[in-house]
């Protein structure tokens, strides 16, 4: 045949159209509810929690447990505790994503475009990875935003990923975000951000608490590197605070237990409550493993833990914000992303 290259005359007869040569960067995130009502949280958390990397139960046992049980009880609460945080702009999970996007795309420019998506729930990442395919962008940087490696959340992200490219016959090329919990540029950020959220409290807390999403404590012997990753965080964190605020304890700690298997500890509700009990008057929590505010740190650590260390004899709490789309939080994305978009752009 008779064509030019790079010209439609390349195409034989027939052939559908096919737009390429352009890279993307998809920010990807846990998910949240659509509303903070029980028919919106029981579709987002019957999918999420029949997830067999999130609860590693058969579901010949764990489904009857989920749809006759917990899809029955716990929506109700769950969407209570979505009310207390909901914002104009919707869940605050789905809301920094989107800012986060923003921002990056503006840092990086008209050479590459950056979008998000969610692995359970909307906008999620068949839709997202599909679209961008079908525009052109044959290259992805795919970015699961969990700076901590977990099978029941980096993995199933990128499952997720791999369930849409089998279905396509042809893929894009595709890179992954590697965690980044011991990245100096993460851990920067992080000093940073603490340091500016804590100067305006004087005295100084007398305890910072680190407070890491758990997990199941059998994943740890199963080889799930995400203790360890946390644990080196909040080393390193500590390493980086240490010259900034000499006299404050730094103590690490896991929230948000689910179900009735042992998780990591020392659990951080019962961590607030022993240190409000044994005479410690002022208390800060940070949560360096969410990426962006969400349920779990305002609802669970900002609303529910002040009230269990007031309520025991603490006198001052506060719960530091994540590092959302913060300069420090932005100015580590980008330099996260631009090194692995190396040779792309
Ligand atoms: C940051 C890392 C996270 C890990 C690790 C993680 C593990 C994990 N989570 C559950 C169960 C639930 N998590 C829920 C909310 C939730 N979890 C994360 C992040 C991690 N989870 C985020 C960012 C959120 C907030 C979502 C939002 O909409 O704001 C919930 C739902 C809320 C509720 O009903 O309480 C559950 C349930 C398990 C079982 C697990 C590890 C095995
Ligand atoms: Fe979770
Ligand atoms: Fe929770």
């Amino acid at each position: 045949m008779d064509s030019k290259p790079g010209t439609p005359m390349d195409r034989p007869a027939g052939h559908p159209a096919a737009p390429t040569g352009k890279v993307a960067v998809l920010l990807v995130n846990l998910g949240t509810p659509d509303a903070p009502e029980a028919g919106a949280v029981k579709r987002y958390l019957g999918e999420f929690l029949s997830d067999r990397r999130v609860v590693e139960i058969p579901p010949i046992v764990w489904q009857p447990i989920l749809r006759g049980i917990i899809l029955n009880t716990r929506p109700k609460k769950s969407a209570h505790a979505y009310s207390q945080v909901w914002g104009e702009d919707g869940s605050p999970l789905a809301a920094i994503t989107a800012r986060q996007a923003k921002a990056l795309q503006v840092r990086l420019g008209d050479g590459v475009k950056v979008d998000w998506a969610m692995r359970y729930g909307n906008p999620s990442i068949a839709k997202k990875v599909t679209a961008l395919k079908d525009a052109g962008y044959d290259r992805i940087l795919f970015a699961p935003l969990y700076p901590q490696y977990s099978g029941a959340t980096t993995a199933t992200a990128v499952d997720a990923l791999g369930k849409v490219l089998a279905e396509m016959r042809w893929q894009p090329a595709i890179r992954t975000l590697p965690p980044y919990h011991d990245h100096p540029a993460y851990i920067a950020a992080l000093k940073d951000d603490i340091t500016r959220q804590l100067s305006p409290t004087s005295p100084v807390p007398d305890v910072l608490l680190l407070s890491f999403h758990g997990m199941p404590e059998r994943t740890l012997t199963l080889g799930d590197p995400y203790h360890c990753h946390c644990r080196k965080t909040a080393r390193l964190l500590a390493e980086a605070l240490v010259g900034e605020f000499p006299n404050m304890r730094v103590d690490t700690t896991f929230q948000s237990r689910f179900g009735k298997a042992k998780w990591l500890e020392p659990a951080t509700d019962l961590t607030i409550e022993a240190e409000a009990r044994s005479g410690t008057r002022s208390m800060a929590v940070a949560m360096p493993g969410f990426s962006a505010d969400c349920l779990e740190t305002l609802e669970e650590i900002a609303l529910q833990g002040r009230d269990t260390f007031l309520e025991n004899g603490g006198e001052s709490y506060v719960a530091l914000t994540c590092l959302n789309d913060t300069q420090p939080g932005m100015d580590m994305l980008e330099t996260l992303i631009r090194t692995e978009l190396g040779g792309w752009i």
